[in-house]
């Protein structure tokens, strides 16, 4: 389906007079330096009536505006390599590299990705979307181009939240041992998606605010204020200064070359500052200071609340609101959490650095104390828990799906097969459509399956989501309530309902010849196709251990058996079943739905599983086919 253009949704609204004449960072460098100026005004206002329509992700990108012109400009992209980390700020990249009308198809089928993607142009040298990878393909890429003999630079853009993640280091730690073309520019805005936590954090806040390099940098700016020509000198003379006067950074330490901190919305000293990082040799640091949100005061004022959004009302600001008809998982399970840390004073909540996107926001202010957020460190706060179990404290990690793929071996080694007491709250499990197939929690149940001593449990909806926490929580070994984004079939809560029998499934519908063993968020899609196929329906609950009994009656009683989960069916709940079947040797016809050996793209969360065969439609179609 062609995509709406810019003029029919009446984006073209804003001034954009350069902006239109730059289908690729080429017109861009045609460009005189004076311009510059109006082509980020430009280019943050078109960016602004942009995410209005569309939502998506935004404070970051506006912060970017001025520094992504200035390494368009400077430097010969898409030659010189550039890999913006995460990529939730590489929309003003994407409007000056050609994609500028498509803009309006962000995050929607068949349109923009959300981050930066390979295939989708030349000048997004990587493909991102998880966070602190940029360091390490940045340095793979130098050294490819310095072993092949290749002169090019290479730029990974980094934020201050991201560099706090394990990754990072162990890529500055590799590249600062060697000498290599590689230009590190440190975006920092003094916020993650929250504020930002831990020592990395203080100690950039320390050089912001270094006494010595303030005062004497203002020092030197008013001494040569009336002598503009010689201004020139103050850039020179505050690198041979500091490097006298200012403790030398961790960047330095690690055998990077230090420049800055400058203004990150300055355009000439920008442009200066690039131009001369371009001509040094070796790995290079560049510590940039920008504010999340710049030029859309809503942004500036709550950047949190702006970093991702719905579509927006550009003069007030005002969010669209969510089409969820009650509660979402995630929000049951904040509010499970708060009354289960009334009640038990061993509970503590950990997050990976997202703290409202996991709903722990009420938790953190209601028991700050027992609330640990520690940045952008998966496998960390896995190990965290796993050391506060040790002790008798009974942690519950929130986490994505996907992110809880950096902590499979802290989850495998250093919980499981210790058999320690933590609960995993694992959020966006299954597809999460417009952020598309780097954030889609697709293969939890596959690599979580196989670990010994693990339960695992999936709610088919908001009462059995906040029934199965509790039946996780109080279970004294490693469980995870793996719950999809967004809200469910919308059924009451009753917040005293009981724990769950372990390893316990239930049927929900009698039917004839052909049974749906559906787990989690499928167990709705089953119901309504069973009413076309006439078929039994089982809502399984576990995934491990599962409900052997109920298998057994099932295969006695049907002619086929169809597994239905929101996972890969690869190594998925469905496999568990024929697994069981099989040792058994239980002869039954068995058909397995699931997500295919393939990635999903971005689109509407239905638009998904409709892709997938997952909804009911596609459900009965599989049926009947594999029926004949
Ligand atoms: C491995 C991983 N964990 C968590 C996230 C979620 N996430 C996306 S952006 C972000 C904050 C990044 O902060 P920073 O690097 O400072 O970028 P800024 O938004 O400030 O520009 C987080 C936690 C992620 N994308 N990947
Ligand atoms: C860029 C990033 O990784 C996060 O902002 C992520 O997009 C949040 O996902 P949700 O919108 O599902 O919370
Ligand atoms: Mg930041």
């Amino acid at each position: 389906m062609p995509h709406r253009t810019l003029s029919d949704s009446g984006v073209v609204s804003h001034r954009r007079s350069l902006l239109d004449s730059i289908n690729s960072p080429i017109n861009l460098r045609a460009l005189p330096e004076s311009l510059l100026p109006e082509v980020a005004s430009e280019l943050r206002g078109f960016l602004v009536e942009c995410v209005s329509q569309t939502g998506g992700h935004l404070a970051a990108g506006l912060g970017v505006v001025e520094l992504t012109i200035g390494l368009h400009y400077v430097f010969d992209t898409p030659h010189d390599r550039l890999i913006w980390d995460v990529g939730h700020q590489a929309y003003p990249h994407k409007i000056l590299t050609g994609r500028r009308d498509r803009m309006i198809s962000m995050r929607q089928k068949d349109g923009l990705s959300g981050f930066p993607k390979r295939c989708e142009s030349e000048y997004d040298s990587f493909g991102v979307g998880h966070s602190s990878t940029s360091i390490s393909a940045a340095l793979g890429m130098a050294l490819a181009a310095k072993q092949r003999g290749e002169r090019r630079t290479v730029i990974a853009v980094i934020g201050d939240g991201a560099l706090g993640a394990g990754m990072a280091f162990e890529a500055l730690n590799h590249a600062g041992s060697m000498d290599i073309d590689l230009v590190v520019i440190l975006n920092d805005n003094e916020m993650s998606i929250s504020p930002p936590v831990g020592a990395i954090s203080n100690h950039l806040s320390r050089l912001l605010s270094g006494k010595i390099y303030t005062s004497m940098r203002e020092g030197s700016k008013n001494a040569l204020a009336g002598m503009p020509q010689l201004r020139h000198l103050v850039g020179r003379w505050e690198e041979h200064v500091k490097g006298m006067l200012m403790p030398s950074t961790l960047f330095e330490e690690l055998g990077f070359n230090y420049i800055g901190p400058i203004d990150g919305h300055d355009m000439a000293s920008m442009i200066k500052t690039l131009r001369n990082i371009k001509e040094m040799p070796g790995q290079r640091l560049l510590h940039v200071v920008t504010r999340k949100g710049r030029g859309y005061e809503p942004a500036e004022g709550q950047p949190t609340t702006y970093h991702g959004v719905t579509p927006f009302n550009r003069q007030t600001g005002e969010l669209r609101k969510g089409t969820a008809k009650g509660p979402t998982y995630t929000q049951i399970f904040g509010g499970w959490l708060c009354d289960a840390a009334a009640a038990d004073k061993r509970l503590v909540g950990i997050t990976p650095a997202m703290c409202e996107g996991s709903g722990l926001t009420a938790f953190s202010k209601r028991f700050p104390d027992r609330y640990f957020d520690v940045g952008i460190a998966e496998q960390h706060a896995v190990t965290l828990a796993a050391g506060m179990a040790c002790e008798g404290l009974k942690p519950v990690v929130a986490i994505y799906s996907s992110f809880l793929q950096r902590a499979y071996d802290q989850l495998v080694h250093d919980v499981c097969l210790q058999n320690l007491d933590v609960t995993f709250a694992v959020d966006r499990g299954g597809l999460v459509g417009p952020d598309g197939a780097t954030h889609a929690g697709s293969f939890d149940l596959s690599f979580c399956r196989p670990i010994p001593n693990l339960l695992i449990l999936a709610p088919s909806d908001e009462n059995e989501c906040r029934r199965m926490l509790k039946t996780a929580y109080e279970y004294e070994g490693p469980a995870m309530v793996r719950y999809p984004r967004g809200g469910g079939p919308g059924v009451t809560i009753d917040s005293d309902a009981p724990a769950l029998p372990i390893g316990r499934g239930e049927i929900v519908r009698t039917g004839q010849r052909i049974a749906l063993l559906a787990f989690g968020s499928l167990v709705a899609p089953a119901l309504t196709a069973a009413e076309t196929l006439n078929a039994t329906v089982a809502n399984m609950r576990f995934v491990k251990p599962l409900d052997e009994a109920l298998i057994r009656d099932l295969a006695r009683d049907h002619d086929i058996l169809v597994t239905l989960e929101e996972n890969a069916i690869a190594g998925g709940a469905g496999s568990g079943v024929a697994e069981f079947l099989s040792s058994q040797g239980l002869v039954v016809r068995c058909l397995h739905l699931g997500l295919p050996d393939r990635y999903i793209d971005h689109a509407e969360h239905a638009e998904q599983l409709a892709m997938c065969g997952l909804d009911a439609p596609g459900i009965i179609a599989s049926v009947q086919a594999e029926l004949g």
